[in-house]
């Protein structure tokens, strides 16, 4: 069995492989410009964030019922628990389908029937995390806020996602700034293409977490503040292969991010896209930067620590992986 681990950067758009977008494609009479499986597949050969973004934005078209976000959100679940996940805190991007005339109340009762269920079906816990696109007007966001009003009590946080250089946090301080106003909890993707400053941005609104965040590296001032805070880092090696961040696995800065005394968890980010859910980017650390079963233990337990969880079940999970 897997090590038990929580997944904290997760997109559920994401998790949308290329047999399902073909059955919802089918299912919703839309007409996809592949003809197969394979041919979709091989489209999967990405030079940078952007033209990855492109593919996940023109795929996102499938998804138009509640029950296709059901179906999204349960096959995502049925392969966490398969990949050792009990805690999953779920991303998803309103936006990318409120501008495409699809109406929140879709969007989010369709992921959120899946999500109660979870925990009977496959004993895994759930948050839900609204991401703003941040190549979008901060305007637009905050009216995604607003509209979500109704929906509070099934989302802990929110987050900031979509093409990040040239797009600062500081775009969105206002919108964090009411977030947290409304109690809601607050995280980012920064650091992944974007300089070290877009973190400390971050960090100066109250995010609590950092999404990606690997070129902290470049900032040594900027590291001693993410450790002192024990801020965590949601760290996507698949990813940042898949998108050039890094050139291959052996390459990956986890070991230095470690070693630095920062709080790391491993994630799959976009699944589907990048080749692997959130053990198999264990595993890929493990063959190739020879990481030791004890340090695969501390990711797994920092996993939960980072989590957004109450400390009481914090502790019966980290448990478990002491376990193992
Ligand atoms: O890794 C990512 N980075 C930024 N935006 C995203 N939207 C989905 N995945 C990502
Ligand atoms: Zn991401």
């Amino acid at each position: 069995m897997p090590l038990p681990k929580a997944e904290l950067h997760l997109h559920i758009e994401g998790t949308l492989e290329p047999e399902l977008a073909f059955t919802l494609a089918h299912r919703n009479n839309i007409t996809l410009p592949y003809t197969t499986v394979d041919e979709l597949r091989a489209a999967y050969e990405f030079t940078d964030l952007q033209s990855f973004l492109n593919l996940y934005y023109a795929l996102t078209d499938v998804l138009r019922t509640e029950a296709d976000f059901t179906d999204l959100t349960r096959a995502y679940l049925t392969r966490a628990a398969a990949q050792g996940v009990r805690h999953a805190e779920i991303f998803f991007d309103p936006q990318a389908h409120t501008a495409r005339g699809i109406p929140l109340d879709t969007v989010i009762g369709g992921i959120t029937a899946a999500l109660d269920t979870a925990q009977a079906d496959h004993g895994i816990s759930t948050h839900l995390i609204m991401c703003f696109l941040r190549d979008r007007p901060a305007a637009e966001a905050m009216d995604t806020l607003n509209a979500a009003r109704p929906h509070l009590d099934r989302i802990i946080g929110v987050g900031l996602d979509s093409a990040e250089v040239g797009h600062p946090p500081n775009d969105f301080a206002q919108v964090f700034a009411a977030a947290r106003d409304l109690g809601l909890r607050l995280v980012a993707h920064a650091g992944e293409e974007g300089p070290p400053d877009y973190i400390r941005q971050a960090l100066d609104l109250g995010v609590e977490r950092i999404d990606h965040g690997i070129r902290c590296l470049e900032d040594p001032d900027l590291v001693a503040r993410l450790a002192a805070e024990r801020t965590p880092l949601t760290v996507c090696p698949m990813s940042n292969v898949r998108l050039r961040a890094v050139d291959t696995m052996a390459d990956h800065p986890l070991p230095a991010l470690m070693d630095a005394g920062l709080l790391v968890t491993v994630n799959s980010d976009d699944p589907a896209y990048f080749g692997g859910y959130v053990d198999d980017n264990y595993r890929a650390l493990a063959h190739h930067l020879h990481l030791t079963p004890e340090q695969l233990r501390t990711l797994a337990r920092n996993s939960f620590e980072a989590s957004f969880l109450p400390a009481d079940r914090i502790k019966e999970l980290t448990a478990l992986v002491d376990a193992h």
